[in-house]
Parts: C-alpha cells; structure tokens; sequence
C-alpha cells in the first residue's frame, strides 16, 4: 500500500475540507485507490505553520479551533507561516497550494509551485493564478524534475473538465467554448431573481464557501477570464493572458435588469467562452448575456457550472456540475492526487516489462 506524505499551503475552506475527507476516507481510498493521504506538514498565513515528519492527526486539525497563530502550539509548530521551509524542506511527496488566488501577478501562489517542482515535489493546486499566468513555466519545471503540476480544480471545482476534455475527448478537436464558469456569480443572480438585493446574496455566497477571499473578482468576472484562460491555452493550444481577455461582470445589473429579462423569458448569466478563429488565433471573452430560457447554459442554477465544448466531431459536448464548495473543490485535489498515482503506477508498470 502507498502512503503519500503532503503538505498543505493555506488552510481555509478547501484544504481543511482535505484534511476533513482524510479523517474519514483513508480506509476507502486505500482500498479502492491503492493509497492513503498523511498529512505532515501545514502552514497558513493566518494560523501559522507546523512540520510533523511523522503526520499529524487530521481530525483534529479540522476540529481545534485555532487562534491566529495557533500552530505555534503544536509540536514542530511556529506562529509564523514560514511557506518557503514548509515547501522545500517538509518530508512531503505532494504539496496541496490552497492559497488566495492572486488575479494579477499569481502570487506567492506562483512562487510556492515554483519552489516545490524544484524540490521534486509533486504540485496540486485549485488556485487559479499560477495555472492561467505561469501554466507554460510550472509545467516545464515539472516536466525537468520528473514529477507532476495538476490542477484540475482551477476550472469548475471537482467537475472534471480538463481531464475530460484533454483524455476522453482526445481527437474529438476541441475549437471553441462557452459555459458558466463561476458558481457565485450565478448563485447571486438566481438569488437576486428570488428577490434578493446583491450585497446580501454576495453574502450567502460567502457564507457557503462560494466566494473568493475577495469576492470582487467574482461578480466582475475577473476569475471567469482566468478560467477563459486556463481553458483556451489548455484546450485550444492558445498563449493567452488575462489582460488580453475583454472582461466585464454582473455587478452593473440592476434589479429592473433582472425583472425585464424574466418578463422577456430570459435570464442573466454570466459567460465566459473562447474561440480559435480561422487564422488559428484564439479570442476570449466574459460577459454578462441575456440567454433565452430555451438555451441550454440558461436553466443552470446556484453555484453550479457548465461549460459546452464545441467539438470538430461530435460537435457540442456539455458538461455540467458544482462550480465551487468546500468538499467539492476538495474532490478535484483528490482527483489530482489519482492522476498522479495511476501515472506512477503506469510508469514502474512499464520499467518492469
Ligand atoms: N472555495 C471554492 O469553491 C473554490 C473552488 C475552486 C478553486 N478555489 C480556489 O482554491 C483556493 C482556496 O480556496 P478557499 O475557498 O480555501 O479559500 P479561503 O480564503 O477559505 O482559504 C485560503 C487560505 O489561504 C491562507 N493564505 C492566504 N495567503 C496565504 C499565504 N501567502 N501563505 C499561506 N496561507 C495563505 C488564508 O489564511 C486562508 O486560510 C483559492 O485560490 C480559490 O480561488 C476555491
Ligand atoms: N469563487 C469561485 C470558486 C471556484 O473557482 C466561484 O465562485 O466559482
């Protein structure tokens, strides 16, 4: 049986719902996965950081309520979070970056990938910034050191998009898409559809884990352009940066915006797409659409996503699930940490023949 050691940078909504999954989930995974998850070292700006060669409990990780600084208490622990030493000297086998998504630079998101591909430390990540501005360089890095940069939640949560569109519909030709690609943005407009003025359904967003640290990249559609991008340089071999995506949100809609379009059997979402153009450029875009209620991205409610992919060969394929959520977003890291595992299994499969 394998047991990978990781280490968790920033410990807020999404890597403590890890570290939730690895308290009640590790007799699964190891027998239906082939591994379980040791969690040795955390560190978050907030609470500090702590080393543990030999693992830390992950229920009680999840269930002390920390103050700030509150790691300093632990065994191996200090009130400072010292991410640098954590990602380079940590006996960790994966690092799981779970930090704020930074939409303009990407860091120290950028930085703490960085330094763990070097280390020969295998990345998985969910934040958004590294993937859309570094994606080229981080893969390179882990490409020279033999290991694996996986961040299949950095579009659409733990709804396998990437994966799925790069391996099961490999030869399909991918040239274009549009979707739903941020779940609070589209929870907040059902919520103003109910009746809901926007600070309090930006709120609800918040309270549910939905939202970034900074929501404010949420409702003007600064984190749908990291995801356009994300998605266009993947799946359309496009070199995109976010400033190159023209980019507006749905904080200009008023209430009178959302009741015409309902009296107009229509409703607001906001939409990110790309397109690869017939002199092979890509074009991204995200904008706030009034879709008719007969459109297929129109019915998609909450902080669900969907995305169509628009295929050479089977033309459009849509896929739709959570968008944003604490577990959910969780899921996507485990499924990274499987696609690591069934790679390195594939691998020592192929040295033995
Ligand atoms: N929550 C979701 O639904 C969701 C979905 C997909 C992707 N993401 C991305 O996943 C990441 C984590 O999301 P979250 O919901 O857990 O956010 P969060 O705000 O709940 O947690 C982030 C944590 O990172 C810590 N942090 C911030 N800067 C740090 C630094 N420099 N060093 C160490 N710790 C630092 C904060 O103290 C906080 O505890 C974000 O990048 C987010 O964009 C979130
Ligand atoms: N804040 C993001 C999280 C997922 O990237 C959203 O609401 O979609």
């Amino acid at each position: 049986m394998t047991i990978y050691n990781i280490a968790l940078i920033g410990f807020g909504g999404v890597n403590r719902a890890l570290a939730e999954l690895i308290a009640t989930k590790n007799p699964l995974w190891e027998r239906d996965l082939g591994f379980r998850l040791n969690i040795v070292a955390v560190s978050d700006l907030h609470l500090g950081s702590v080393i543990s060669p030999n693992g830390l409990d992950a229920r009680t990780l999840v269930e002390a309520n920390f103050a700030k600084g509150g790691f300093g208490q632990l065994s191996g622990g200090s009130a400072e979070a010292d991410n640098e030493t954590i990602i380079k000297t940590a006996p960790a086998d994966i690092i799981v970056e779970a930090t704020f998504t930074n939409p303009k630079d990407g860091e120290p998101a950028v930085s703490h990938c960085r330094w763990a591909l070097q280390a020969g430390k295998h990345v998985v990540t969910t934040n958004k910034g590294p993937v859309a501005i570094a994606a080229a360089e981080l893969k390179a890095l882990a490409r020279a050191n033999g290991v694996h940069f996986e961040y299949e939640g950095s579009v659409m949560s733990g709804t396998p998009v990437i994966r799925m569109a790069e391996k099961t519909l490999a030869g399909a030709e991918v040239k274009g898409f549009e979707g739903i690609l941020n779940g609070t943005s589209n929870f907040v407009l059902g919520r103003m559809e109910a009746g809901l003025d926007f600070a309090t359904a930006v709120r609800e967003a918040q309270a549910l884990g939905y939202a970034e640290a900074d929501p404010t990249a949420d409702v003007e559609g600064f984190d749908v352009r990291l995801k356009v991008v994300i998605l266009a340089n993947e799946l359309l071999g496009a070199s995109l940066r976010p400033e190159e995506v023209a980019c507006t949100g749905i904080s200009g809609l008023s209430p009178s915006d959302i009741e015409t379009a309902a009296t107009a059997n229509s409703r607001w979402k906001l939409i990110g797409s790309a397109v690869r153009n017939a002199d092979g450029t890509v074009t991204g875009s995200v904008s706030s659409k009034q879709l008719p209620l007969e459109h297929p991205l129109a019915s998609v409610n909450g902080a669900t996503n969907a995305i169509s992919l628009n295929t050479e060969l089977l033309g459009s394929v849509t896929i739709t699930g959570p968008g944003a959520g604490r577990i959910e977003t969780a899921y996507a890291l485990l499924s990274d940490i499987v696609a690591i595992h069934n790679a390195r299994a594939a691998t020592a499969t192929k040295e033995a023949a």
